[in-house]
């Protein structure tokens, strides 16, 4: 396969820097070679240009949404870079930063893939609004954008087109909700799989589950995102949005296995990893690691 290695070195939808630093960090301990093993022609495509603002200018474009245009901009840049990267038969495996590069990246696949399904592997929904946030990181509003909801400037950042259908979004590993995004979720009828409902029912049936959904579903590809959150804090320490009672890596790796599997997936973004609050390469390492598996399975 031709993989287009994009990175996004964004801190500015966590509002927490150390995050922007990994997608070199992943260059530097070996993640093109790592994908290359995997008999696949990689091209690094670089980083996309985050550009500088100041702390005390966070605010300065709205009061709910924090560096709103420079996440705009980068994401812009991120959409186009996505868009073409399909358009030319080549995949997209996104590098963040944090996942306010969701924004961009889902913009880029929507507007190839009209019919378009998203699995969203994460310990949070990321289904906030302006109106719904506690935080005001936009990093916790990318999904709820891509399906239209939310504001004007990041529903409709790279193009006015059809937006994803909230039936075809998949939530997995969720276990730390706002009250806003639960509301969301309900109202529009998302599918979510909590991190109880797969203790409780077991990975293999509940990816089974999606794959069962996804293959009865008119649709031309799934987006998937992976929040590296989505396992338990234990495992990953260098993470700025850490929740315990998450999955473990064995569960993981199986959703994302069984999930590659169905060649359905035509994107891939992997988040969230923050080398600054790491303690002694663990995150990093299993973040290598994952990498590997993924590469295996494309
Ligand atoms: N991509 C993430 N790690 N998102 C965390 C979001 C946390 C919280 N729900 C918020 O909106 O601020
Ligand atoms: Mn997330
Ligand atoms: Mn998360």
């Amino acid at each position: 396969m031709n993989i287009n290695v994009i990175g996004v070195p964004l801190f500015y939808g966590c509002d927490r820097k150390g995050v922007d630093l990994s997608p070199n960090k992943l260059r530097e301990n070996g993640i093109i070679k790592i994908i290359e093993n995997h008999n696949h022609n990689v091209y690094d495509m670089g980083n996309i240009y985050v550009p500088e603002v100041s702390e005390e200018d966070k605010y300065a474009e709205h009061s709910k949404m924090k560096y709103l245009k420079e996440i705009v901009d980068v994401n812009k840049n991120l959409a186009h870079q996505v868009y073409t990267s399909i358009s030319s038969g080549n995949f997209p495996l996104v590098i963040g930063g944090d996942h306010a590069l969701g924004l961009g990246s889902l913009k880029g696949v929507n507007r190839k893939y009209s019919k378009l399904a998203v699995v969203w592997i994460d310990a949070h929904g990321d289904i906030n609004t302006h109106e719904t946030t506690p935080s005001g990181n936009i990093h916790g509003m990318p999904l709820a954008a891509a399906m239209g909801i939310g504001h004007e400037n990041l529903t409709s950042l790279y193009y006015h087109g059809v937006n994803v259908d909230p039936e075809n979004v998949f939530l997995i590993a969720a276990r730390d909700l706002d009250e806003g995004e639960t509301k969301i979720i309900k109202d529009n009828k998302i599918n979510l799989y909590s991190t109880n409902n797969i203790k409780e029912l077991g990975i293999e049936a509940i990816m089974k589950d999606v794959i069962d959904k996804l293959k009865a579903k008119d649709i031309d590809a799934v987006h998937l995102s992976f929040d590296i959150d989505c396992l338990d804090s234990n495992l990953v320490p260098g993470t700025g949005t850490p929740v315990g009672d998450g999955i473990n890596i064995s569960e993981g790796k199986y959703a994302l296995k069984s999930l590659l599997e169905t060649k359905l997936v035509c994107s891939l973004d992997f988040v969230e990893l923050n080398t600054k609050l790491d303690s002694s390469d663990k995150t990093l390492n299993l973040c290598l690691d994952l990498i590997d598996w993924i590469s295996e399975h494309l």
